[in-house]
C-alpha cells in the first residue's frame, strides 16, 4: 500500500497569541523547530523529539504539530501498530494507530488537540486507514488537570470526535481490565468490507482464536 501524504495547514489566535497546526511534517522539516521542554507525557522532551524524528522517518507514519513560530507546543503521531501489540497480529497494511498526543499544559483547553485532530483528516488519504486509539487511564495527566478519570475520559472522548473517532468495543484485556479505558476507532471511507470484517476480528482477537481452535 502507498501512503500517500498531502500537507495542511491552519492558524487560529489562542489566548498565548497564533498559533499554526499543520502536517504531515518531515524530519527535515520538524528540524527546524525547537520542541518544548514541558512536552513530557510520554518521556522526557529530548527524548521524546528523538522518538518523533525517528518517527518520521517510516513510511506510514505521520506527524502534525501545533508550533508557534519557532516551538512546537503540541503534536500527535500515527504509524504502524507495534510489532509486540495484538494490534499488528494481522499486520493489517489500513491499520494505522494515533499513538501519542500531547499539548503543554499552557495551551491546554484551547481546542489545540482538537484542531490537531481536524488538521489531520484534512488529508483525504486518511480515508484509507482505519485509524485507532487506546486509550489507558494511567497515560493520563490526571495530576496536572486534577480531572477525575471520568472527565478526563469525556476530554478525551470530545478531543478524539473532533478526527472522527469513536468509542467501538473490544475484548482486549488491556482495554477490558478498566472501565474508563476504551478503544478509539475510526474507519475511513474506502476501506474495503474485507478490511473491516479482519478488524472486527482483531478487535475480538480472543474470540477469533477460541473459534479457529474449535474449527480445528
Ligand atoms: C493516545 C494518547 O496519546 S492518550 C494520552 C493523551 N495525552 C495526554 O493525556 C497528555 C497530557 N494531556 C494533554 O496533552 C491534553 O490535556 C490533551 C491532549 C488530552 C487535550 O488537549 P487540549 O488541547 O487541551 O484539548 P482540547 O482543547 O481540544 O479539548 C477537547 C475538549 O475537552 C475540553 N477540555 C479540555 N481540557 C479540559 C479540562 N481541563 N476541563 C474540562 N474540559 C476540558 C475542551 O473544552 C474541549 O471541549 P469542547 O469540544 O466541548 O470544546
Amino acid at each position: 500500500m502507498e501512503h500517500i501524504k498531502t500537507f495542511h495547514s491552519i492558524t487560529y489566535e489562542t489566548s498565548s497569541g497564533p498559533l499554526t497546526i499543520e502536517g504531515p511534517l518531515s524530519v527535515d522539516e520538524l528540524q527546524k523547530y525547537n520542541f518544548h521542554d514541558k512536552l513530557t507525557a510520554f518521556r522526557p522532551a529530548k527524548k521524546q523529539f528523538e522518538a518523533l524524528l525517528e518517527i518520521a522517518t517510516f513510511e506510514e507514519a505521520r506527524i502534525i504539530v501545533a508550533r508557534t513560530e519557532e516551538m512546537i507546543i503540541g503534536y500527535v503521531t500515527y504509524l504502524y501498530p507495534d510489532p509486540l501489540e495484538r494490534w499488528s497480529t494481522f499486520n493489517m497494511k489500513e491499520l494505522i494507530v494515533l499513538g501519542a498526543i500531547e499539548i503543554i499544559p499552557e495551551y491546554r483547553g484551547e481546542r489545540v488537540a482538537s484542531n490537531l485532530l481536524k488538521v489531520s483528516m484534512m488529508d483525504d488519504y486518511m480515508e484509507n486507514y482505519i485509524i485507532i486509539s487506546t486509550e489507558y487511564y494511567w497515560h493520563w495527566d490526571l495530576e496536572g488537570t486534577q480531572l477525575s478519570i471520568w472527565d478526563y475520559r469525556k476530554v478525551m472522548e470530545k478531543m478524539m470526535a473532533a478526527g472522527g473517532l469513536s468509542p467501538a468495543p473490544t475484548d482486549d484485556p488491556e482495554i477490558i481490565s478498566h472501565p474508563v479505558n476504551t478503544l478509539m476507532v475510526r474507519i475511513g471511507k474506502n476501506v474495503s468490507d474485507a478490511a473491516v470484517e479482519e478488524f472486527d476480528n482483531l478487535r475480538f482477537l480472543s474470540r477469533y482464536n477460541q473459534r479457529k481452535k474449535s474449527e480445528g
